[in-house]
């Protein structure tokens, strides 16, 4: 097995990826807990899983490790085909599932021993139930701390639910690893075992000396109890290896100026990259991350929220306005761009989104076709809000051209079309790869819509449900 770790762009061939199918604990969330645990509603596990996030993996596996695929009978009654650990399971070296790797982990008794005790302390358990914990089988064991709960609805700790989102636990930046340090307490034990995998798994024997960590700002002990808010907090979503040598981080509700300012330290540091982009948006719920508001699809084509694109002049219209008192109605973005020249850091400064994807798309990724925004629900109110909402600007690139989004988002879809792309619904897309009808290479400019009603409730795309472990490195056509 190939065990490279590699991403420099977000557009490349994906080849390796690891991804969280939704466990057990995602069905035990219970309505007074759902806004605690960043969901905005309770969801239904069976339709989630067999209705939507199953397609997701199917076409991963079409896409990226077709053997394991092909003929297949995948008829309702095996869903074992899809569960971690379970004997059918399909076992991929390519689509990975977080769950399985905590698995082969528990192998390794120092670190299945450390790993108990690092949960049951966060978890606030009882010695005895952690005691217990070491008794269980390595399968059973990963479930546990993954879900919260044993085999037999034996209930210890929360579930983490969010852990489908595997794009928050860390990023790729060309053959390092950038890990998450997260804002909300939801997701800690998601980080925690993230660690333990990312430092003792074979697969990542290669990321020795390459696993960059947020450290805590020494402040932070020193704040007083009400105010114990993390200062230096960062999380996957926010950060975009968008080009050789270049990193977006966004300044969010969810990452922080000073987690941002210690990446760039370490990165120019080590010379992993030259630039870093600082993207500054509102810290709103709407807006947790960058990728909810735009990602990336060709080199010369992006999906964005259009109410957040305003170009120099309006910000300079609206800026008289807002001198002379009147109520703000439009949002900033701060965008400063840090750069290694030498041994001096320099930074710039740009006036827009807009811009900065421009100048990604034509200095960075050195593409001479023009640059086009495709904009979240086709830029007519309110449908660009309400689809961004339900992410329309969070897509995975499988290959460039050909992503994956959510049925839901009806206008984006038709602003894709009115671009040039197909749009295909992911269930008739799987049919007709099952049947042979079509071939993974003969798709193009295809935008395949995912089924979204349960998922789209958990806040995330597919974009976040993705953690790329190794694309192909990106080239620039002559
Ligand atoms: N990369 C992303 N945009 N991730 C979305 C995460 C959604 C999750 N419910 C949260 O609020 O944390």
């Amino acid at each position: 097995m190939d065990n490279q770790i590699f991403v420099d762009s977000e557009i490349s061939t994906l080849q390796r990826l690891i991804i969280h199918s939704p466990d057990s604990g995602l069905g035990k969330v219970v309505p007074s807990k759902a806004q605690d645990w960043l969901f905005e509603d309770i969801i239904h596990l069976d339709t989630m899983r067999r209705k939507e996030y199953d397609y997701y993996v199917k076409l991963l596996l079409f896409f990226l490790d077709p053997e394991k695929i092909q003929n297949q009978d995948l008829s309702d009654a095996k869903r074992e085909f899809f569960k971690p650990n379970s004997k059918g399971y399909f076992n991929s070296d390519k689509v990975i599932d977080f769950e399985k790797l905590l698995a082969d982990v528990l192998n390794i008794e120092e670190v299945k021993v450390q790993l108990v005790a690092a949960v049951s302390a966060i978890e606030e358990c009882s010695y005895l139930e952690m005691k217990r914990f070491l008794t269980f089988g390595n399968i059973e064991l990963s479930k546990v701390l993954i879900t919260g709960i044993t085999d037999s609805g034996e209930m210890f700790f929360p579930p983490i639910p969010n852990l489908i989102f595997t794009r928050d636990i860390g990023i790729v930046v060309n053959d390092h690893i950038l890990l998450n340090k997260p804002a909300r307490r939801a997701r800690s034990r998601e980080s925690l075992l993230a660690k333990y995998i990312f430092f003792n798994h074979p697969l990542f024997a290669t990321l020795t000396g390459k696993i960059i960590e947020i450290e805590e700002d020494e402040e932070h002990f020193l704040l007083p109890e009400d105010q114990g808010k993390r200062i230096d907090t960062l999380e996957g979503g926010d950060v975009m290896m968008v080009a050789p040598n270049h990193l977006l981080i966004g300044i969010s509700e969810r990452t922080t100026v000073e987690a941002a300012r210690q990446v760039i330290d370490k990165l120019f540091a080590k010379n992993i990259v030259k630039k870093i982009s600082l993207i500054k948006i509102p810290a709103k719920r709407d807006y947790m991350h960058i990728d909810t508001i735009f990602t990336q699809i060709k080199r010369n084509v992006w999906v964005l929220l259009g109410s957040l694109a305003r170009t120099k002049e309006t910000a300079e219209n609206e800026k008289v306005w807002d001198e002379l008192g009147q109520r703000v109605t439009h949002e900033d973005i701060i965008i400063k761009q840090f750069y290694k020249e030498g041994d001096k850091v320099l930074s710039r400064n740009f006036d827009n989104l807009e811009e900065l994807l421009k100048y990604i798309s034509e200095i960075d990724l050195k593409c001479t076709e023009p640059v086009n925004f495709i904009y979240s629900g086709n830029n007519v109110f309110p449908f660009g809000a309400r689809e961004q909402w339900t992410d329309s600007c969070n897509l995975l690139v499988l290959k460039e051209g050909v992503a994956v989004g959510y049925d839901r988002n009806d206008k984006t879809s038709e602003a894709f079309r009115e671009y040039g792309f197909k749009t295909i619904h992911a269930v008739e897309l799987v049919n007709q790869l099952e049947q042979g009808k079509v071939k993974v290479e003969d798709i193009n400019d295809t935008i395949i819509l995912l089924p979204s009603s349960e998922l789209s409730r958990a806040r995330g795309g597919s974009h976040c449900m993705s953690m790329p472990l190794q694309r192909i490195a990106y080239k620039p056509k002559n």
